[in-house]
C-alpha cells in the first residue's frame, strides 16, 4: 500500500483532503499508513493520526485471531474483532480518543474526522463502525 501511494503520488492529495476537512478511516494496514510514527520496521506514513504503531504487533500469521470487545460509543453488543497480523497501537496523543481496546491496547481510535481500527470490521456482518464513519464524515457525530 505504501509503495502504491508513493508510486501514484497520493500522499499530498490525501493530506490535502484531510486538511480540507475530509474524513478518513483506516483498517489495519490503513491505520499503519495514517499513523504519526511506524515501528517494526520504521517506515514513511501520512502522519494524519497522532499514534505510534507497531506492525505485526501480535506476531506472525499464526497469531491472527478473533475476539470481541466493548465499545461504549457504539453500544451493545461487543464489537467483533478480526485481527489479521494486526498492528498494535503503542502510544496515542492527547487529542486521540480511544473508543475500544483489545488486550489493554487501543484498537479503535478517533482524532477529529480520522478513525482507525487495528482490526477488520468489513469482514464481519457488524456495520456499526462504517455507519459511525458516515456520521463522522457528515459532521453529525
Ligand atoms: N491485515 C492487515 O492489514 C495486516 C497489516 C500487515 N501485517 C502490515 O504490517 O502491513
Amino acid at each position: 500500500m505504501l509503495k502504491f501511494l508513493l508510486e501514484e503520488d497520493l500522499f499530498e492529495p490525501l493530506r490535502t483532503f484531510h486538511q480540507r476537512g475530509g474524513a478518513l478511516y483506516g483498517t489495519c494496514a490503513g491505520t499503519i499508513l495514517l499513523a504519526r510514527a511506524v515501528q517494526n520496521p520504521a517506515q514513511q506514513s501520512l502522519a494524519l493520526l497522532d499514534i505510534e504503531i507497531q506492525r505485526n504487533g501480535y506476531g506472525r500469521q499464526l497469531e491472527s485471531h478473533l475476539g470481541a470487545t466493548p465499545c461504549p460509543e457504539l453500544g451493545e453488543p461487543d464489537l467483533p474483532l478480526v485481527m489479521i497480523r494486526a498492528p498494535i497501537i503503542s502510544a496515542t496523543g492527547a487529542d486521540v480518543h480511544v473508543l475500544a481496546k483489545w488486550r489493554g491496547q487501543p484498537a479503535f481510535v478517533r482524532e477529529g474526522r480520522v478513525l482507525a481500527t487495528t482490526f477488520h470490521p468489513e469482514l464481519t456482518t457488524d456495520t456499526r463502525i462504517h455507519a459511525y464513519f458516515l456520521e463522522v464524515a457528515a459532521c453529525i457525530r
